[in-house]
C-alpha cells in the first residue's frame, strides 16, 4: 500500500541547524523508514538562494522517502497542509541586546508563524520549537494558535537530555543505552535542572551509583547546563548537528513513543504538574504512545530538586511576563 506523505515544514531552512536536520528528514529518521515526507523549507527573503542550494542537493541524494521539496517565504504558505513543523529559524542574541530586544524580535517571527500554523496547518499538526529562547517562542507560537490544541507546542529540552545522559555514562563508565529515565526540568537555558535522583543505571538508581552530591551540585549540573555556552565557545557558533539530532529524537520518539520502563524530556505547556504554572512551556518527564505524551506523575521531589526546578520555573514566568508586556501573547 501507498503511504500517503507527511508534510513536514521546517523554518529556518538554510541555516546551520536547517542543514544538518534536512538531510535525516527525508532519509527517514524523523518518522521512520517506511514514511514517505514532502518538505516544505521556510525561510526569510535573503535565505531563499541558499535553500535552494540545499533543495539541489537534497534531489541529489535521490532519497527514495522524499517526494517533495518546495521552498517559501511567506509563513502562510510554508505551513500550508502541514503535519508536522520545525520551528527552527529564530533571531539571534547580538551584542548590546537586551532580553526584552531579543523578546520582542522573537514575537516578531513566533507570533505569525502561530497565526500561520493555526489558519493552515493540517488538523494533526505537531509543532516543535528549537530556536530560543525555545519554551517562551513556544508560548509566543502556541498562544497565536487558539484553535490547535495546546499541548500541540512543543520545545526542545532534548539536547539537554541527551548531553546528560552522556555525561553521566561518561562519569559512571556505564553503557549510554544503560541510563534510563534521567529527566531536564524547566528552561532549555542555564537555569535547567537535569535530575538524575529517579534516574536508573542498568536498573540501579542512577544517584545511588554516583553517590557524590557535590559532582552532582558542582560539575554534572553546570556542565549540562552551560554545554550550549561551551559548544559556541568552542566551535565560534552554536550546536548544530547535535541539535539537529536532538530535534529528530524528539518528534520520533512524540511519535513512535518512549520504550517500555524508560521516559524522556520534552518542553510542554504544564497542566499544574509538579508545582509548575498551568500553561508554562516546560521541560517535564514525559512517556509517548500513539503520538501522544503524558506527564509522569507521582515522582517524589527532594529538596535538592525542589530548588532548582522552582529557580528554572521562576525564569520562565519571567520570560512568560515579559512577552505579555510586550502584547505578543
Ligand atoms: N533548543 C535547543 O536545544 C537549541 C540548540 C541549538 C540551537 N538552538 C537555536 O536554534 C536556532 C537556529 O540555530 P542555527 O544555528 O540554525 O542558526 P542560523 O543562524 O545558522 O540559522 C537560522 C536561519 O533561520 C532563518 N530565519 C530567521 N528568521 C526566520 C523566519 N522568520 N522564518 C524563517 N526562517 C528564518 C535565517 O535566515 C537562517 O537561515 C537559534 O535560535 C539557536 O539558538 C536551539
Ligand atoms: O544557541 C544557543 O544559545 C545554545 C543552544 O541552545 C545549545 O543548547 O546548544
Amino acid at each position: 500500500m501507498t503511504r500517503t506523505p507527511v508534510n513536514v515544514t521546517v523554518t529556518g531552512a538554510a541555516g546551520q541547524i536547517g542543514y544538518a536536520l534536512l538531510f535525516r528528514i527525508a532519509s527517514g529518521h524523523l518518522l521512520g523508514a517506511d514514511v514517505p515526507v514532502k518538505l516544505r523549507l521556510l525561510e526569510i527573503p535573503q535565505g531563499m538562494k541558499a535553500a535552494e542550494g540545499t533543495a539541489m542537493e537534497l534531489d541529489d541524494c535521490a532519497f527514495p522517502l522524499l517526494k517533495g521539496i518546495d521552498i517559501f517565504d511567506d509563513p502562510n504558505q510554508g505551513f500550508d497542509g502541514a503535519n508536522v513543523a520545525l520551528l527552527v529559524g529564530a533571531r539571534p542574541r547580538t551584542k548590546g541586546m537586551e532580553r526584552g530586544d531579543l523578546l520582542s524580535a522573537n514575537g516578531g517571527i513566533f507570533k505569525p508563524q502561530g497565526a500561520a500554523i493555526n489558519a493552515h496547518a493540517a488538523d494533526d499538526i505537531k509543532v516543535l520549537v528549537v530556536g530560543n529562547p525555545a519554551n517562551t517562542n513556544a508560548l509566543i507560537a502556541q498562544a497565536a494558535a487558539p484553535d490547535v490544541p495546546a499541548e500541540r507546542f512543543t520545545a526542545m529540552t532534548r539536547l539537554d537530555h541527551n548531553r546528560a545522559i552522556s555525561q553521566l555514562a561518561k562519569k559512571t563508565g556505564a553503557d549510554l543505552t544503560e541510563i534510563k529515565r534521567l529527566t531536564i526540568w524547566g528552561n532549555h537555558s542555564a537555569t535547567q535542572y537535569p535530575d538524575i535522583f529517579h534516574a536508573e543505571i542498568a536498573g540501579k538508581n542512577a544517584a545511588e551509583v554516583v553517590g557524590d552530591e557535590q559532582w552532582l551540585a558542582d560539575t554534572f549540573i553546570p556542565t549540562v547546563a552551560k554545554r550550549g555556552a561551551a559548544i559556541i565557545e568552542a566551535r565560534g557558533a552554536s550546536s548544530a548537528a547535535s541539535a539537529a539530532n536532538a530535534a529528530i529524537d524528539h518528534v520520533h520518539t512524540w511519535v513512535n513513543g518512549t520504550a517500555a520502563g524508560d521516559w524522556t524530556s520534552m518542553g510542554i505547556p504544564s497542566d499544574g504538574s509538579y508545582g509548575v504554572p498551568e500553561g508554562l512551556i516546560s521541560s517535564f518527564p514525559v512517556t509517548c504512545k500513539d503520538g501522544k505524551y503524558e506527564i509522569v506523575q507521582g515522582l517524589d521531589i527532594n529538596e535538592f530538586s525542589r530548588k532548582r526546578i522552582d529557580a528554572s520555573v521562576a525564569e520562565l514566568v519571567e520570560e512568560r511576563d515579559a512577552v505579555r508586556e510586550l502584547g505578543l501573547i
